[in-house]
């Protein structure tokens, strides 16, 4: 509790110190770490941060903001306040104050009520203020998948959602994908994107190769997709039930430099989007576009006010192809230092093995701009040996650049009040529907319909990443229990046929539904109680997200995004009305991850009103966009103020 109020205390001083520092000098909210605090610190701002808490407390008549604000103010408040203590002071990578550590010096006076009532005060002068300081931007997502064009994880999500809240707060954005034709229904997605009739001619691998642009304006979007005959093939983008396609890095080399050419060459409504722009270049598959920017384009005078910033959604998929391939990326060839990976002794496969190679995502790191990940605790993984995949030494190496801020969901197609997949609707002023939910996802799945017993799921794909093999060694012990488990996922064949074999072992308890159906997501993350997430490394995760918001109680593995969103229930906090949104267990093994699901389903039986709770405040967090965009902002705004990458 106490370390609660602690970072809630720190998160406030943070918060007013820039308001109060901003209405006083001008500058925005988002340009911080350029201010100078230490006029600030040289004044008792703790003493006034107390005294506005105490003097609301006390229900003294004025307000919060301006008690905490005009140094003026502080001296009308008559009632005493004992002083804290001030621990430290945060700074920032250039030694800029961004926050002071403090505790409180009468516990009483700092009621976690209070304090979010000052920081909400806050949060809405900041968003006042962010609407009429905001700068806007030409923004170019650069992606693999954008749903609902395309998608098969998380990626998918997010390029699909963040360009959408971006637009609405009055930036230009565009983003560019491969326009994906498999010949099933899933082509139907395209149904609305029309040729825009322009065809362009690309430098790479040993020729010339000729694209089109396609173009759909939704949402205030421009969603731009690359024609080209190697995106139009059975399987889902990046291979089939073979495993993954051959040529993708031919694929992914037309992708990007398809998007540098778009805001040149599309006169999108009218008018370019110009050489001035803002690259979200996307994973490995769209990281040569910075490599582009600054080997092809800067050094002709092109895309000089152009920024590029890596967005990393998974560090484990790289973009490593043999060394050789390096002449097909269209590059200069004094660029190959960019992409150099040699991999180290014990990966090579012969002895005459150099271990030479090019890696896409390293090239990116490298040059691009600024990066971004998309967690705090994530972005601090990838600078450690453990999870940074061989490239946490870079990655420290540009941690000046570096942020993690976490996703956000698209609200409204996760919305269990109005979802058009689920049969009821629920909220978390009215539970009900959860339980109807629930019968009817059991008489989907065709379990016995216990409306008390657990029901536990998981979604995501079959990969190492998502810890299946512990889900696989935990099942037996599991299913002594009076519990259901649905899994819905594909991916590694050999987990698929094991939840095929698991759900005849255990016919009333266990269904393995192998695929990729967003409608059933929704439906088990509506129906179930409890979602698992065993992740070995998650540098976000969504699905926690998507079942917090739908009262479902997640149990997950403590790590990257998992650990920054989901709070460990603590049945003693509040005066026991309890605190937290799920389970969050540590080590990964197996007895841990049983331990935590155990415990999870004792208070679901046993405590009613306390799972209620769990339920409540799970439904009330918030995961918007709206928060992701703001912290974007700033990282855009850092990015403009640096100078862009040249070798
Ligand atoms: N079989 C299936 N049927 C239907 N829907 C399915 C499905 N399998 C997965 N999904 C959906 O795909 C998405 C998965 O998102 P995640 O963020 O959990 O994982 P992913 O590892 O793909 O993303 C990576 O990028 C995202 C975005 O940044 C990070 O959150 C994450 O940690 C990182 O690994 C969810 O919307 C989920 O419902």
């Amino acid at each position: 509790m106490a370390s609660i109020q602690l970072t809630r205390i720190l998160l406030s001083c943070k918060l007013s110190t820039n308001i109060a520092l901003s209405s006083r000098t001008c500058c925005s909210f988002r340009r911080t770490r350029q201010l100078d605090f230490g006029p600030l610190l040289k004044r008792n701002f703790q003493n006034r941060k107390l005294t506005a808490i105490r003097s609301e407390k006390s229900g003294n008549e004025g307000s919060i903001s301006s008690a905490i604000e005009g140094e003026e103010n502080s001296g009308s408040i008559s009632s005493p306040v004992k002083p804290g203590l001030m621990l430290g002071i945060d700074r920032d990578d250039s030694g800029s104050v961004i926050g002071l550590n403090l505790i409180p010096g009468d516990n009483e006076a700092i009621d976690t009520e209070v304090v979010s009532t000052v920081t909400k005060v806050k949060d809405e002068e900041i968003k006042k203020e962010k609407i009429e300081t905001r700068v806007t931007y030409n923004i170019v997502f650069v992606t693999a998948e954008a749903a609902p064009y395309s998608k098969t994880g998380g990626l998918g999500d997010v390029c699909g959602s963040l360009p959408i809240e971006l637009a609405s707060r009055g930036h230009r954005v565009m983003v560019v994908s491969p326009r994906y034709l498999n010949g099933t229904s899933a082509d139907e997605n395209f149904a609305r994107v029309f040729d825009a009739n322009r065809r362009i001619k690309l430098q790479c691998f040993g020729g010339e190769q000729e694209i089109a642009f396609f173009h759909e304006y939704r949402e205030g979007v421009d969603w731009v997709f690359v024609d080209h005959p190697s995106y139009h093939r059975p399987g889902n983008p990046y291979g089939d039930s073979h495993g993954a396609f051959g040529d993708n890095q031919f694929r992914y080399t037309l992708l990007c430099h398809a998007a540098c050419e778009a805001p040149l060459v599309l006169p999108l409504g009218g008018y370019t989007y110009g050489e001035k722009c803002l690259f979200l270049v996307n994973d490995w598959h769209a990281g040569l576009v910075s490599v582009l920017l600054a080997a092809k384009y800067r050094p002709f005078g092109v895309y000089k006010d152009a920024r590029s910033i890596l967005v990393i959604h998974n560090l484990a998929h790289q973009g490593v192809e043999p060394a050789a391939t390096f002449k097909n990326l269209g590059l200069p060839s004094n660029w190959y230092g960019a992409l150099e990976w040699v991999f180290p002794t014990w990966a090579r496969t012969h002895a005459l093995d150099t271990g030479e190679a090019v890696n896409i995502l390293k090239g990116a790191i490298v040059t691009s701009d600024r990066i971004l990940t998309v967690s705090k605790g994530y972005a601090w993984e990838i600078t450690t040996v453990e999870g940074g995949y061989g490239l946490n030494q870079l990655l420290s190496s540009r941690r000046s650049v570096l942020t993690g801020i976490t996703n956000g969901i698209h609200i409204a197609e996760w919305d269990p009040s109005s979802d058009e997949h689920i049969a009821f609707h629920y909220s978390a002023a009215s539970l009900s529907g959860k339980v109807q939910c629930k019968t009817a996802l059991q008489q989907e799945l065709g379990f016995p319909i216990k409306p008390d017993c657990p029901l536990i799921g998981f979604i995501g794909r079959l990969d190492y990443q998502k810890g299946i093999d512990l889900i696989h060694w935990a099942i037996p012990e599991l299913m002594e229990d009076d519990v259901q488990f649905v899994m819905l996922g594909s991916g590694d064949p050999l987990y698929e046929d094991w939840m095929r074999s698991a759900e005849t072992t255990y016919r009333d308890k266990f269904r393995g539904w192998v695929g990729f159906s967003v409608p059933i997501s929704h439906r088990i993350t509506a129906g179930c109680d409890i979602l698992l997430m065993p992740s070995r490394f998650e540098p976000c995760g969504l699905n926690q997200l998507y079942a917090m918001r739908y009262g479902t109680v997640p149990v997950v593995h403590a790590t990257g995004g998992l650990r920054d969103t989901v709070e460990n229930f603590n049945p003693y906090a509040g005066e026991g009305r309890g605190e937290g949104t799920g389970w969050a267990f540590s080590p990964l093994t197996k007895d841990c991850m049983l331990n935590a699901l155990k415990t999870a389903i004792r208070t679901y039986r046993d405590h009613k009103s306390t799972w209620e709770g769990l339920m409540r405040r799970c439904m009330q967090k918030d995961f918007t966009w709206e928060n992701a965009a703001i912290q974007y902002e700033q990282v855009f705004e850092w990015a403009l103020i640096d100078p862009p990458y040249i070798m």
